[in-house]
């Protein structure tokens, strides 16, 4: 049987909102299931079980062919996420191929708790292991593993990206730099609250001013860059932008 991939929504053209790419025009694919419970996850609903009536296991064929009846010809990237995209396996790998057939470009954004052979296809990878706040823990030894693959053999430009929320997951952020500081680090604020209504264009900028000022005064820090969530001082809490 031809293997099939976990996916609770598709949705773009949208601008992507964070870290290494952000400002690129993007599709996005988001999987259903996570092996973490980030208490602040802004996507609980890919493994909380609350939206598990809408997804729908598909081919890597059928994701294609999804995102050309959403969008034509109008995307050249499409960014997996989830959920934790790494939990699939070869169907992953088979997409991704086929994105390259068209030439598109693949972008992951997943935490670094599992490695994946196809993390070596991808274009753009995104690694965002979890501060504090979230109250998961970091796998060392899995990250460095994961670390060390990507550097040695991977054709991907990748990143790592931490969300901080306070002081304690901003040390935890100097760690992750100290620990392989070859490699781009991005810093994100958190959004602390993920099912408010409204604008909430002001309380994120609030945290983005509290970060900048973090790392301004932190020579330790001179090479880390600090962004929003962009599309949420855009769109706010809103889904599927
Ligand atoms: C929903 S996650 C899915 C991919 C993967 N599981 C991961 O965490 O990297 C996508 C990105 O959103 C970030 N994120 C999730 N909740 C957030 C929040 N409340 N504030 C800021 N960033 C958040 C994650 O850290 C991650 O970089
Ligand atoms: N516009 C936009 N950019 C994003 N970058 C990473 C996202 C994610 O949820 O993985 C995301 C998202 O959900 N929307
Ligand atoms: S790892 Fe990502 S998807 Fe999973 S709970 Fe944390 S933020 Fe959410
Ligand atoms: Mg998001």
């Amino acid at each position: 049987m031809m293997s099939r991939i976990p996916v609770i929504e598709m949705f773009g053209p949208t601008i992507q909102g964070e870290g290494a790419v952000i400002g690129v025009k993007t599709m996005f694919v988001r999987t259903y299931g996570c092996d973490y419970r980030c208490g602040w996850c802004d996507s609980a609903f890919t493994w909380d079980g609350s939206a598990k009536d809408k997804v729908t296991m598909l081919t890597p064929q059928e994701i294609l062919a999804g995102l050309l009846e959403l969008a034509g010809e109008n995307f050249n990237c499409v960014t997996i996420s989830g959920g934790n995209p790494a939990l699939i396996g070869e169907a992953m790998g088979e997409f991704i191929s086929l994105l390259h057939e068209r030439g598109i470009q693949a972008a992951i954004e997943t935490q670094g708790s599992r490695w994946q052979e196809w993390f070596h296809e991808v274009d753009v990878l995104t690694i965002s292991p979890k501060p504090p706040s979230s109250g998961m823990q970091t796998d060392w030894d899995k990250l460095d593993e994961i670390m060390h693959r990507v550097a040695d053999n991977g054709k991907a430009a990748h990143s790592l990206k931490v969300v901080v929320f306070n002081q304690e997951d901003y040390e935890y952020a100097r760690k992750v730099h100290f620990r392989y500081p070859e490699v781009p680090l991005f810093l994100q604020p958190g959004n602390d609250n993920v099912t408010e209504e409204g604008d909430i264009s002001g309380r994120l900028l609030g945290r983005l001013e509290w970060l900048f000022e973090r790392v301004i005064a932190d020579p330790q820090m001179n090479r880390a860059r600090v962004l929003p969530q962009l599309h949420a001082l855009i769109w706010h809490n809103k889904r599927g932008k």
